[in-house]
């Protein structure tokens, strides 16, 4: 069977400085995908004209700034992540070779040969969250997935969560004893019968 090699890995986007370029249909799903994970993220929109959805929906967030005109590649300067969601498929080059010589990490909505990095499909309940993908084969099946999973995963989790937290800063002992005592608690969760 074909592997998904992808190695998923969860940002803390508040401490990243993050740009998109392009602000259109897919420049506003990207901007909503980081919104709904981190309401803080830090991102700088670049795009010659925006959706006035993308407008409404970063109005009130002093943490993302739109700046309407054509992408230069000052604007690739200090970031640490980029998104090219131009409809332009040269441009989305063009965007890529100015973040490779700047060493930024980019995803090239149009082009997934391009991208350092997928964006996943996210389920998320309180303090979990699972990210989802196809290896880039069936974007929708990942959004598919996430709402069965949204769906059958108990909104209880989070309080298994908090209370797990709360026995794991109490456990006194050694590491490996704390590892026991925590895998031995939590053995309901995956025993048969
Ligand atoms: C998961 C999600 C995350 C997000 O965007 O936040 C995401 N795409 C979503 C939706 C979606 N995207 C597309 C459709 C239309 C139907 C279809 O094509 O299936 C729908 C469905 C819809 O909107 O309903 C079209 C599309 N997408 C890509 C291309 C280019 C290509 O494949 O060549 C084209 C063709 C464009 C064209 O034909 O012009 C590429 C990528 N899209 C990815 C992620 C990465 C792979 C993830 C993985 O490994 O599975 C990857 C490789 C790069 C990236 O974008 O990071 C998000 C679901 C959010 C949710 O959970 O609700
Ligand atoms: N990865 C994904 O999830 C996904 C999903 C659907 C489509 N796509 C691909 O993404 C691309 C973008 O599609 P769209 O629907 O958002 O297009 P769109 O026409 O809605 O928006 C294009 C945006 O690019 C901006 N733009 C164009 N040239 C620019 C420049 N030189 N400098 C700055 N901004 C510029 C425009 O101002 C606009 O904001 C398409 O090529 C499509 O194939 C990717």
């Amino acid at each position: 069977m074909e592997e998904n090699h992808l190695f998923p890995v969860f940002f803390k986007v508040h401490r990243l400085q993050i740009l998109v370029v392009g602000g259109g249909a897919v420049g506003l799903e990207k901007v909503s995908a980081l919104l709904d994970n981190c309401p803080t993220a830090n991102l700088t929109v670049v795009a010659t004209w925006f959706l006035p959805e993308l407008e409404a929906l970063v109005k009130n967030a002093p943490n993302v700034t739109l700046v309407q005109k054509e992408f230069s590649c000052g604007d690739m300067f200090g970031k640490d992540l980029a998104i090219a969601a131009t409809n332009d498929h040269e441009f989305n080059y063009f965007v890529w070779e100015k973040a490779k010589c700047s060493k930024v990490l980019i995803n090239v909505a149009d082009t997934p040969e391009l991208c350092d990095f997928y964006l996943g499909s996210v389920v998320q309940k309180g303090n979990l969250k699972i990210a989802i993908s196809t290896n880039g084969k069936s974007p929708t099946i990942a959004k598919r997935l996430k709402e069965v999973l949204q769906d059958a995963l108990p909104g209880s989790l989070n309080e298994i969560l908090d209370k797990l937290q709360l026995i794991r800063d109490r456990i006194k002992g050694d590491f490996s004893e704390k590892v026991k005592q925590l895998n031995q608690i939590t053995d309901v969760l995956v025993k048969k019968d």
